[in-house]
């Protein structure tokens, strides 16, 4: 059987592997997702403590005690900082740092002034099994819930963590029930073998959870990327126009329609108040006709200033209605961003088609266009039936 100082420095060497494998993710990968570089600096704290507690004896205690606490607990708080970030939360600083600072003050006394092991792993498993608890229980809360999102990488977290947290706390019971004082963290007991060897094992998995959910996160990304508009955030034409093939093809079960609408006179804001003006105007029509459609209803930028939207189970009738709806919206709500400047009235055309059985995607989507250009025909600022 392996002896405590052989597990840790096995420990030491597979978490500088894990944080050279957290450290060499692209830069971009550590800018965009938030944790990224807290966890692969926990993993390079992980590495250094455990080295320094291996050298036990060899080293002075300075460095094998109270540096080697530090970094162990400032790994931990890491890893919370960490999870903070990654799920859009201020990483809590002075907390985390307190509370580590804190601990090692009580640990130094346990050391120097009364020798109290048994008291020194208390204090030390209890804020490392309360900082990992807390990260434990901020992945399960605030994994992503949508069906298209795995949830391995943050079950096998969360579980790894929590073992983590169970072995913790048998360590705290034992030490509560054999305070041996003065005696050696390092002593090959079956309560030290067991600690030392499952709490590697764990550091790895978590270590690993971290690198899975960073990629299933940059994977959600990736995808948001290639189904929306980099501008406006609505969906790109592709997307609205494959989801309107597979109404096609679900067949004449239920109806389903089209809106395209253009931006009036859009030539003008983007010639009278600038190019970015007329930038910021794109984003705010896709915010007001996001707020007048339901969820099931998907918005995609057709092309410069001209949006698609699919309504699923509409006929005609329901489908002139939302769009009447959507052009009043717009009416009501000018663009009021431009600082002194007055607010830019903004209204919408708008194109209304109920696919026809047997009509394919092609002449449904030339359909709309026609009503749209008679729309624009018809002076603007209406809704046409094709
Ligand atoms: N700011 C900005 N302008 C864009 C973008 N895409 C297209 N445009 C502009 O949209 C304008 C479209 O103008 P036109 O097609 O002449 O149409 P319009 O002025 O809206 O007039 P009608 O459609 O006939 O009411 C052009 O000036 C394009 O440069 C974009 O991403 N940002």
């Amino acid at each position: 059987m392996l002896d405590p100082r052989s597990i840790i420095f096995i420990l030491s060497a597979l978490s500088l592997l894990m944080a050279v494998v957290l450290f060499a993710m692209p830069r971009s990968v550590r800018e965009r997702v938030g944790g990224a570089r807290y966890w692969s600096s926990a993993m390079l704290m992980v590495a250094t403590a455990s080295l320094l507690y291996g050298l036990r004896g060899m080293i002075p205690d300075f460095f094998s005690l109270t540096l080697a606490n530090f970094a162990g607990l400032g790994s931990i708080a890491l890893i919370c900082a960490g999870g903070r970030c990654f799920f859009e939360r201020p990483p809590r600083h002075a907390a985390l740092l307190g509370s580590v600072l804190l601990a090692n003050a009580l640990m130094f006394y346990f050391f120097h002034v009364e020798d109290r092991l048994a008291v020194r792993v208390v204090i030390f498993s209890s804020l490392s099994a309360a900082l990992m608890a807390y990260f434990g229980l901020d992945v399960l809360r605030h994994r992503p819930r949508q069906p298209d999102r795995a949830q391995f990488p943050y079950l096998f977290t969360a579980g790894s963590v929590f073992i983590d947290v169970a072995i913790s706390g048998l360590r705290i019971l034992n030490a509560l029930a054999m305070p041996t004082q003065g005696g050696d963290f390092l002593a090959p007991t079956p309560i030290n073998v067991l600690y030392f060897s499952t709490h590697s094992l764990l550091a790895i998995c978590i270590s690993v959870g971290f690198i899975l959910m960073l990629n299933d996160r940059l994977h959600a990304l990736l995808m948001h990327q290639l189904s929306h508009d980099a501008l406006t955030n609505a969906y790109t034409r592709r997307i609205v126009v494959d989801m309107a093939t597979r109404e096609l093809a679900a067949g004449a079960r239920k109806p389903a329609s089209l809106l395209l609408l253009d931006i009036d006179h859009f030539k003008r804001v983007n010639d009278e108040r600038g190019h970015q003006t007329g930038d910021e105007v794109l984003k705010h029509v896709v915010r007001v006709l996001i707020g007048g459609l339901r969820a099931n209803e998907p918005l995609g930028r057709y092309g410069g200033e001209e949006f698609i939207v699919l309504l699923r189970g509409t006929d005609l009738d329901t489908a002139l209605q939302v769009g009447e709806r959507l052009r009043a919206r717009i009416a009501a709500s000018p663009y009021r961003g431009g600082g002194d400047a007055d607010p830019q009235a903004i209204t919408v055309s708008i194109g209304v088609a109920t696919a026809r059985p047997d009509e394919t995607l092609e002449q449904w989507l030339r359909r709309t266009d026609t009503a749209l250009y008679d729309a624009k025909r018809h002076g603007r600022n209406c809704v046409v039936a094709g």
